[in-house]
């Protein structure tokens, strides 16, 4: 790509409202044959979520995409499109095609193609107007579905979904996403190449290996599958296979987001774009804390500490992909283009060098700070604070048979057995707590609790939440903690677990599930919603 010589790639100064109205009075921009420039310009990577994609596909094609073709080389990424909520999209049914399929004599998966069928052939009809295009969507749509009807049969007969046939029949989702996607953008005179990475993993690697290789290896397959449109440009599905072990498995879901940071990395993209139904990231859940501020930048270990514990703004993947390349993150709204969104920016050197060889420097708080972007390194406060609900807390405490070393190896030797992740936990010799996080198994936790029995007493306490308190500018911030407990104690909150120390940006504890809502609001305001006044007191 072209190397820009400031400090800041082009796109991560603030834009105006003038950016992504550059084309509001509906002439296309054109990415003919003729425009040899537009290959020489910086790739942007960006990725649209399936709400974004059933809800605002107009302005997705209309508006968002082509505000960028004068300035970038666009790669469009879809993930599946949900035309209400992510629960009722088109990934969610197809798992659940998948699992009628199995039931011998269901034919309940039939009718759920035709459902995703319709779903894609209205989308078609209602936004393209170009007959030749709708009719060759219209044709693509139908083919896919077909397909995916005559697989599903097969399975049916044969009695079997493996983690492969899994992700062939999931990959339909952002398949027929694109299609849609390609053809609207076509329809508005903007050149595309479909791209599906479903099979785009040709070496084969061991699920036990997918570790940075497998990822660096991943992001050149994709930029060689992205590279070669020439003027088009690429929709790509986020969708990518076949991972080992299946994606589902292996990656999880809202696997679009890692595909979208891979694609950028391999193409030394000056920026990934997370596009959303939210402004970016902010000080808390902007749902729960009315007052909560949009951040219009944040550091990659912020990010990940927010998304893992509770704050799922992008998949906990993606950071550590882009940052590696010192790529900025940008999350912006698709309901709001113009708004300059969150920046996820490292605010020191990765030390690690991209699969291209270039390692740039972060530009300085100084310059980010003249371009807008308020990192302030000499401040001390917290960031933001999140809840992450749905949590157990497993406490054990040892029956003295054993040793203390060989009791915490037995605990974890189970839970790994069990496949029960820990996300927070606090010990003493003899006693144990841990905080198990999200979604767990209630059948395997059965099992597991059942073998700890052997070495303590087991009990577990449900509807709990982890309530964290994020910022890199609290590393030894004297009193943090303590007026974190002491808001909490104030609000009568009862504070079941407290983890503070193995990341020194994050100072967790456990409480109700029922308080955690009435928590996070006090800690806002104690904490958060005037961080002038809560700097003077420190
Ligand atoms: N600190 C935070 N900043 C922004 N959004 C947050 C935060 N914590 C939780 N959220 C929630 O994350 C969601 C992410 O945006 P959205 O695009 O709506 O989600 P999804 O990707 O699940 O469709 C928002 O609905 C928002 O309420
Ligand atoms: N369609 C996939 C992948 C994805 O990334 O979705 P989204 O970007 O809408 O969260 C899923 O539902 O998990």
């Amino acid at each position: 790509m072209t190397a820009t010589a400031s400090p800041l790639r082009r796109s991560f100064l603030p834009q105006t409202n003038g950016h992504a109205h550059a084309h509001a009075n509906g002439h296309a921009y054109s990415n003919d044959d003729n425009n040899d420039d537009h290959l020489d310009k910086p790739w942007i990577v960006q990725k649209f979520g399936g709400t974004s994609i059933g809800k605002f596909i107009e302005t997705i094609t209309g508006t968002i995409v082509q505000s960028y073709l004068p300035t970038n080389r666009v790669v469009v990424v879809c993930s599946a499109r949900s035309s209400e909520s992510k629960s009722l999209g088109t990934t969610n049914r197809l798992l659940r095609a998948a699992a009628s399929a199995l039931v011998p004599g269901s034919i309940e998966y039939i009718e759920t193609v035709q459902e995703i069928r319709l779903d894609h052939l209205d989308a078609a009809q209602q936004h393209i107007s170009d007959p030749d295009i709708l009719k060759r969507v219209q044709e693509e749509v139908n083919q896919d579905c077909d397909r995916l009807k005559a697989f599903l049969e097969a399975a049916q007969i044969i009695d079997e979904i493996s983690p492969r046939s899994k992700d062939i029949i999931m990959a339909v989702g952002e398949k027929l996403s694109c299609r849609i996607v390609a053809g609207l953008l076509e329809d508005r005179g903007v050149e595309t190449q479909f791209i599906s990475l479903e099979n785009v993993i040709e070496a084969v690697f061991d699920i036990n290996s997918l570790d940075q290789n497998f990822y660096d290896y991943l992001s050149r397959a994709f930029a060689a599958a992205v590279s070669n449109c020439g003027h088009r440009v690429p929709v790509v599905t986020g969708f990518f296979g076949f991972v080992p072990g299946g994606l589902l498995k292996s990656i999880g879901r809202g696997y679009t987001d890692l595909a979208a940071a891979l694609i950028a990395v391999g193409l030394d993209a000056e920026e990934l774009q997370v596009w959303k139904e939210v402004d970016g990231i902010f000080t808390a859940d902007p749902r729960k804390v009315k007052d909560a501020r949009l951040l219009n930048i944040i550091t990659p270990e912020e990010a990940s500490e927010l998304t893992y514990y509770g704050s799922e703004v992008i998949h906990p993947f993606t950071m550590e992909q882009v940052i590696r390349a010192q790529i900025p993150i940008r999350i912006k709204n698709v309901m709001n283009p113009s708004g300059s969104g969150t920046i996820i920016f490292p605010d020191q050197p990765s030390g690690v060098c991209t699969p291209n060889g270039r390692n740039t420097p972060p530009p300085s708080s100084k310059v980010l700070l003249e371009n807008g972007y308020q990192l302030d390194l000499s401040r001390r406060h917290p960031t933001a604070v999140t809840i992450k609900d749905n949590v157990w807390v497993l406490n054990i405490h040892s029956n003295r048979k054993s040793v203390s070393h060989g009791f915490f190896a037995q605990i974890f030797s189970t839970l790994d057995r069990y496949g029960i992740a820990v996300d927070l936990i606090s010990t003493s010799e003899v006693h144990i707590s841990m905080a198990l996080g999200g979604n767990v198994n209630e059948a395997e936790m059965e099992k597991a609790m059942e073998s700890l029995k052997s070495i303590g007493t087991v009990d577990v306490m449900k509807e709990m939440a982890i309530l964290s308190l994020v910022g890199k500018q609290m590393k030894n911030m004297v009193g943090i903690s303590g007026r974190m407990f002491s808001t909490l104690a104030k609000a009568n909150i009862n504070i079941e677990m407290i983890s503070q120390g193995a990341s020194e940006i994050n100072i967790s504890c456990v409480i109700l599930e029922k308080q955690a809502i009435q928590a996070m609001n006090v800690i806002h305001g104690e904490l958060l919603s005037n961080v002038g006044h809560f700097n003077e007191a420190y």
